[in-house]
Parts: structure tokens; sequence; C-alpha cells
């Protein structure tokens, strides 16, 4: 039996369209309504045709459902739920994609004091936004972690996994703080760092007069596709997981001290020890197939 049978997308953009388009794939009998602010988001809705019905407000877009995603940006989850409250069904759940989840779970709960919230977050993306950046697979192969607050109904934590389950993605549920600090370490530090290296590369460009460009290949072209990442979705995901990105950043901060001497000093094998190890870490996640050029073929072009 399918988990929910009508669901409401709110935000249309890469995330939102992509769950759309997976469900229309997966489940092909669920209605999907949409509903986005920005009215010529839901123009290009309404052209590419991945939800059934795009509504014209949050109220009007929730108000038969049985399952309403949450896909905008972090920092105003809790405002947007306040927007159709009153319109929610009572045995509707409520769940959202963000990618960090403890504020997202006190704001929720807040805002939503009698509704069922089970937050999730898929852990899959792209540097690109918009409706027309998504694309169906996007969830294929993908960890999308389960967050419940506490004493949340196992029911609907147990359908809210079956959703996206069926949507191609591996289910583990965590609590938020863990979640949290995980990501920090796994997703959130390397957007941080991915910017400040194009930025300084950008600044240093003035001396070096466009050298930075022309010589671009290899490594600092990778980090370009993740420092183009949108600048709304990561302002708040950094504003909002905090705590964690400090404590992990204090930490890449003290290895990369011990770098710096190291280098200076000319310990080749400290330097050497470090690097054998990182290779091995990236052999391992290849070897476990978490990662493969089909993927992030699929991830940048799709
Ligand atoms: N991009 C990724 O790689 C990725 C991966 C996993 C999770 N996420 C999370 O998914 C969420 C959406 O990210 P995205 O990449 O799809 O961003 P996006 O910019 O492509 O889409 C966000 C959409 O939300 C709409 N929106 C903004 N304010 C709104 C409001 N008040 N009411 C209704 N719609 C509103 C925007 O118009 C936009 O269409 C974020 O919370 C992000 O943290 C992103
Ligand atoms: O592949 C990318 O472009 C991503 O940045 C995707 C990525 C990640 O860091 O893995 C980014 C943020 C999301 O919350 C989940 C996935």
């Amino acid at each position: 039996m399918l988990p929910f049978a009508r669901v409401t997308i709110i935000g249309l953009g890469l995330i939102g369209s992509s769950v759309a388009r997976a469900v229309r794939e997966t489940m092909p009998t669920v209605r999907v309504t949409g509903y986005d602010a920005d009215a010529s988001v839901r123009e290009t809705a309404g052209r590419l045709q991945f939800c059934d019905d795009v509504a014209g407000s949050a109220g009007a877009a929730v108000i038969d459902a049985d399952l309403v995603i949450l896909c905008v940006p972090v920092g105003i989850m809790g405002d947007v739920a306040r927007e159709f409250a009153a319109e929610l069904p009572a045995d509707a759940v409520v769940s959202d994609v963000g990618s960090c989840k403890a504020e997202i779970v006190r704001a929720l709960t807040e805002a939503l004091p009698n509704a069922i919230v089970i937050p999730a977050h898929p852990v899959a993306g792209t540097e690109r936004s918009g409706p027309e950046a998504g694309f169906a697979t996007l969830f294929r192969h993908r960890w999308c972690i389960v967050t419940p607050p506490k004493g949340a109904d196992p029911v609907a934590v147990e359908r809210v996994s079956e959703f996206w389950r069926r949507l191609g993605a591996q289910v583990e549920t965590m609590a938020p703080e863990h979640h949290d600090r995980v990501l920090a370490v796994t997703s959130h530090l390397p957007h941080l760092i991915a910017y400040t290296i194009v930025g300084t590369a950008g600044d240093l460009e003035e001396v070096t007069q466009s050298e930075v460009i022309k010589y671009s290949a290899g490594g600092f072209r990778d980090f370009t596709r993740i420092a183009a990442s949108d600048p709304t979705m990561w302002r708040d995901i950094f504003l909002n997981n905090r705590e964690a990105v400090l404590e992990m950043l204090q930490r890449f901060s003290e290895d990369l001290s011990h770098l710096q001497r190291a280098i200076r000093w000319g310990d080749g094998d400290a330097l050497f020890d470090l690097f054998t190890r990182t290779r091995a870490i990236r052999r391992s996640i290849v070897e476990q197939g978490q990662d493969d050029d089909v993927q992030d073929f699929g991830r940048t072009h799709g």
C-alpha cells in the first residue's frame, strides 16, 4: 500500500520539483499539488507539468493533503508553516527537506503545535537551483535521513521513511542534533571551504591578472562547482547550524595548523601519512558504491 495518496510540495525549486518528478515516476497514482511563492516558478511548474495542479496560495495547496513537504530555504520553514497552519488537515503529516534539522524541528513544532511533524533530509543535490534543474532520479541510491522529534508517532515515521524508499533513497533515522554534527563535517564544512578558496582565488586574480581563471583545472574547478551553490540556501544553513559548524571549523583549523607546521619544518612523513590515510578514505567510499562517475554526471547534468 502507498504511504500517502495526496502529496503537497511547497517550494518548487531543485528539490521540490525533483520530489514531484520522482513521485510521478514511482507512484503515478499519487496526486501531487505544488505551491511556490514566486509567480514565475508557479508558471514554469505549470508549463513543465511535474505537478497535477499548482495552487495560488500555501493554504489552498494543503487543504486536503495527507503529506505536506516544505522544500523552501531552511530559514523560513516556520514562517511558511504558519502561512498554511489554519488550512492543514488534522491527520496530515508535515515534513521538509532542509539541510540542517534541529532548528527546523524547533521551528515547525512551534509553528504547528498540534500537527504530526516528521522532518527529513535527502542527502542529494547539485549546485543548481530552480524548477528546471530538478530531475526524477536525484534521490536514487542516495541517503535520506529522517529526524523525528522526541515522542513522534512511529507509524508516521515509517510512512515518511517508506515514501523516501519509494523515491529510491536508502533511509536512516537519526536524532536531529546528531544529524547536524554529522552533516557539519560531510557537507557544510566542505561548502565553507569551497566558498573560501574560490573567494581567495578571486581576490588574488587582481594580482595575477586572470591566471586563476586561465589555468583553473582539476581540483580548483571542482571547488568552483560547489562554490556556485545557491547563496540563500547556504546562508541559511550556516546561520541555522551555527554551533555544529563552528565546532567542526575549530577542529579543521587545528588540523590545518598542523599541516602548516609540517610544511614549514619539512616534515614529509607527516604529510605522506595524512595523504595516505585520506586516499584510503576515498577508496573505501568508492568501494562502498557511494560515488561513481555516472552518478556524478547525473547530478551535474540532470
Ligand atoms: N540544493 C541541494 O543540493 C539540496 C539538497 C538537499 C536539501 N536541500 C534543501 O532543500 C531546500 C530547498 O532547496 P533547493 O535547492 O530546492 O532551492 P531552490 O532555490 O531551487 O528552491 C527553493 C524554492 O522555494 C521557493 N520559496 C522561497 N520562499 C518561499 C515561500 N515563502 N513560500 C513558498 N515557496 C518559497 C523559491 O521561490 C524556490 O522556488 C532547502 O531547505 C535546502 O537546504 C537542498
Ligand atoms: O552535490 C552537491 O552539489 C551537493 O552539495 C549536495 C549536498 C551535499 O553536500 O552533499 C548539499 C546539500 C544538501 O543538504 C545535500 C547534499
